[in-house]
């Protein structure tokens, strides 16, 4: 993963607050009460005296599942890498300095490919994300139908196929009256469920029809019970293949985001990850399962400040201290991808040995796992009454910004620039983009 290390230093200037699309996505999830909604096969809006004269108007239910996307094959890692940088929510540029999103994210995607190639090839030659995504989408499909909702599921991946607009296609092509959108990331991230969301608000916004289409957005779903008994169910079990179980350390590794995102742009990311950890400890503590456990942030490249403690470090610790047995849990994200098959299951295994620890588990990401599927066929069926369409919700433009506080905003825009423009012309932070994960 690249830490952007342009991106951190400008947030230590204080520019993060430009940042457009991030703060919009808060109003997103926001319902309507008061409206009524059968939950179970043919469903009705609240009708006008007219329509419920006349007929009963048929709803067709949709479910967007929203991902990242990978490569297919070697040949998409650069222009796969280059959508990812274009990605202002991965890339924040002070508006000013917007013009060079793309020539940037050409120049970092270049820099980037061959060490990303590499990865992908050993996991096979590309990513697996979507045969698993349409291998959940089908399985979510399948048990709303257990529980009496007719639904059609989309995938929308951010950076590779099916891209947005594609599913946005769709949708609109099949009709949907009432969407919910489910991203597959447990917590919200601005980088992950906060870009998606942008793109959907962007393409739903403009368009005639999208742009009235009843959305429910589930912004994040850690807390679900479902979901924390479907994480300490797969670590009881991983746990079972040690010698002496109640030494195991169990070993959180979450994906990082820079430090900048939570502390200038406001990511609750880290807040969620922690109590997202606290809860499945809970749950473990509630069967007897008392192990110590720690967590830490991995993927990170470059000279900025990520989230810390490092996985890397803390490995290298928890070596020296004596740790002899260690199961890694992947914990913000539900499919096996690239950081789980080749940066845990290689890179830090080999590194945990090297340091002291004699036994590894890992436990395996949820893919199709039942109960977690159930689990969120529930938040689907429970999210459908709340929608409202997206051009009924609030996104504060960079003008709105300029009318709360022209000073502070011009202020902002003259030293974000002029220190983008010096870090730009760095060669460190060049550099830090080729950089190994490790
Ligand atoms: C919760 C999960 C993720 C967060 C948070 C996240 C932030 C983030 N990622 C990058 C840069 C890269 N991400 C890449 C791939 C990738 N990232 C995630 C998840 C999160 N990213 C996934 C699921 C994937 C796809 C993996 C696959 O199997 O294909 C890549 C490409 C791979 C590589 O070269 O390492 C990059 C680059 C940033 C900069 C960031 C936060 C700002
Ligand atoms: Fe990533």
């Amino acid at each position: 993963m690249i830490s952007l290390s342009l991106l951190g230093l400008i947030g230590v200037f204080g520019t993060a607050a430009l940042v457009v699309g991030v703060f919009g996505t808060a109003a997103l999830s926001k319902g309507l009460a008061g409206k009524t909604f059968c939950s179970v096969g043919v469903c009705t809006y609240p009708l006008s005296d007219a329509e419920s004269r006349s007929h009963v108007k048929e709803e067709r239910v949709g479910v967007l599942l929203l991902n990242l996307g990978g490569p297919d094959t070697l040949h998409d890692v650069r222009p796969f890498l280059y959508n990812l940088f274009a990605d202002p929510d991965i890339i924040r540029l002070p508006r000013l300095f917007r013009f060079l999103q793309r020539p940037l994210a050409q120049l970092i995607s270049v820099l980037r490919a061959r060490k990303s190639k590499e990865a992908y090839a050993s996991i096979g030659g590309g990513s697996p994300l979507r045969k698993i995504t349409d291998e959940q989408a089908d399985a979510l499909k399948s048990e709303l139908e257990a529980k009496k909702v007719s639904a059609n599921v989309y995938v929308a991946m951010r950076y590779w196929h099916p891209f947005t607009e594609e599913a946005a296609h769709q949708i609109k092509k099949d009709r949907i009256t009432r969407l919910v959108v489910l991203p597959l990331y447990p917590q919200f991230s601005i980088s992950t469920t906060g870009s998606s969301i942008r793109a959907l608000n962007d393409i739903f916004r403009k368009d005639n029809i999208l742009s009235k289409l009843p959305v429910a957005i589930i912004k994040s779903w850690y807390r679900r019970d479902g979901y924390i008994k479907s994480m300490a169910d797969l670590i009881e079990k991983e746990m079972q293949s040690f010698d002496t179980p109640q030494e195991v350390m169990i070993f959180f590794s979450a994906h990082g985001v820079p430090v900048t995102y939570v502390v200038n742009a406001g990511d609750p990311y880290k807040d969620q990850m922690e109590e997202c950890i606290y809860m499945i400890m809970q749950e473990l503590k509630a069967r007897g399962i008392d192990n110590n456990h720690r967590l830490a942030y991995q993927s990170r490249v470059g000279p900025v400040q990520w989230l810390k403690p490092y996985t890397d470090e803390v490995l290298v610790e928890l070596g020296q201290e004596g740790v002899k047995s260690l199961l890694a849990v992947p914990v913000s994200f539900v499919s096996e991808h690239i950081e789980t098959l080749e940066e845990i299951d290689m890179e830090y295994k080999e590194l945990a040995f090297k340091s002291g620890v004699e036994n590894w588990g890992r436990v395996p990401a949820l893919g199709c796992t039942s109960s977690f599927i159930t689990d969120l066929a529930d938040a689907v069926i429970e999210a459908l009454p709340s929608a409202t369409p997206m051009s009924t919700l609030a996104t504060p433009s960079s003008a709105q910004q300029f009318r709360h506080n022209p000073v502070g905003y011009a202020i902002k825009i003259f030293f974000g620039s002029f220190f983008t423009l010096l870090l730009l012309l760095s060669p460190r932070m060049l550099s830090a983009f080729r950089k190994p994960v490790v």
